[in-house]
């Protein structure tokens, strides 16, 4: 990679990004027709450890000093980037950074094309194969032995030994044909294109909460934890349990973000956010980064909140490895980007799967775990959150 030039320069705007890519590795980081699409790979890193994300980091420092930079665009996201997914536990499973070969970008001020050696031609949009019907298949816990680690969950909160916890199961979805990570992602954007569509390294979803955007120091986080869906979903999130599920999640961003800022702003309520299969509290908390932090210290520092995690953190996350059956492998750890700058935007890998086979996505959903959390109510919830994959692999049907 030693005296590659990466080029970024200004190109026609573009609105179609996501049927541009030619290749079924896509790596994506979308949201209303603006984000990320990249393909070919001109550097990867696996890495596990505590420290997993920032070593990731400084590993992409050190190709970025290796790499002859000319870009002529300058914003946040131009130059090289490197596409990242962290492991829930990055002590357990691997970390993984992608440094493109390719990628279109596109902001509010147009689109930019950043590529290594020879300029490609811009690709033109094109469709991709359907994965045709589809089985799902109960991952480790059915509804019975889901409901029965929920129950077991509320028992310990309720003696005290700890205040929220998340629970997760997974599915298994098994293809008729080969699986196109591009068709997965041009249903998300279609349908949820309030959420962030990634795709790394095989995770694949639309993600509703934002752990953070960090561009020119100005750091924003939209936290979300309590879900309702069907009629009153509004009038039911004010609810006393989900304000306060909701209430772990906000401190605990809140609490990791101070330790990496100079200047923050938490609102006292949270607000309602609509999506079309289910409604969350979201509080958007917006801050200023002390000197020389990036977007992977930030992404560091955060993870996990009490979202995906819970509180106490390190109790929560010895009962989630108790109870919880499957391994969470890269569900629910941050996934997005980072710049050469440290500029970046990381989601949380929600409402996504990781591909397992040239016909198989495992899926994943969880929901936060409280005093008074109703067992079945609970799996009702996993299967809103599911829906959003199910249509990605074809279903028309929201819960
Ligand atoms: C853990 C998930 O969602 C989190 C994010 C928003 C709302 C949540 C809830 O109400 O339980 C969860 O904390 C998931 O989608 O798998």
């Amino acid at each position: 990679m030693s005296g590659t030039t990466v080029r970024s320069v200004h190109i026609p705007d573009l609105t179609d990004l996501a049927h541009r890519s030619p290749s079924a590795e896509t790596l994506c980081w979308l949201r209303d027709g603006r984000g990320l699409i990249g393909w070919g790979v001109l550097d990867r890193l696996e890495v596990t450890g505590p420290s997993a994300m920032t070593d990731g980091a400084e590993w992409f420092n050190e190709r970025c000093t290796e790499l002859e930079i000319a870009d002529e665009v300058r914003r946040p996201g131009s130059g090289p980037i490197a596409f990242v997914s962290g492991a829930f536990e990055p002590d357990v499973a691997p970390t993984v950074f992608v440094i493109p070969r390719v990628l279109i970008g596109r902001d509010e001020f147009g689109s930019w094309m950043t590529y290594a050696g020879e300029r490609p031609e811009i690709p033109e949009p094109h469709d991709v194969p359907e994965p045709g019907e589809v089985q799902y298949v109960d991952g480790d816990r059915d509804s019975a032995s889901f409901q029965r680690a929920v129950r077991e969950l509320v028992a310990r909160i309720d003696a005290g030994r700890l205040d929220k916890a998340v629970l997760a199961r997974d599915v298994y979805a098994h293809t008729e044909h080969d699986l196109d990570v591009r068709h997965l992602i041009s249903r998300l954007i279609a349908t949820y294109d309030g959420c962030w569509t990634y795709s790394v390294d095989g995770l694949v979803g639309a993600t509703p909460e934002l752990l953070l955007r960090l561009a020119d120091g100005h750091v924003y986080s939209r936290v979300l934890a309590g879900t309702e869906w069907g009629p009153d979903a509004h009038e039911r999130l004010r609810s006393r349990k989900n304000l306060e599920e909701h209430e772990y999640a906000a401190v605990s961003a809140a609490a990791a973000l101070e330790k990496v800022t100079i200047r923050l702003s938490v609102p006292g309520e949270p607000k309602v956010l609509s999506l079309p299969n289910v409604s969350h509290l979201a509080t958007e908390i917006r801050g200023d980064v002390a000197e020389g932090i990036t977007a992977c210290d930030v992404a560091a520092a955060m993870h996990p909140t009490a979202a995906v995690g819970g509180t106490p953190t390190d109790i929560a996350l010895r009962m989630i490895r108790e109870l919880e059956g499957a391994d969470r492998d890269r569900y629910a750890g941050p996934v997005g980007w980072v710049d050469s700058h440290g500029n970046g935007e990381f989601g949380i890998a929600l409402r996504g799967g990781i591909v397992r086979g040239p016909r198989t996505i495992q899926l994943y959903a969880g929901c936060g775990i409280v005093a008074g959390s109703d067992p079945q109510t609970e799996w009702q919830e996993t299967e809103g959150k599911f829906a959003v994959m199910r249509h990605a692999l074809g279903s028309d049907n929201l819960p």
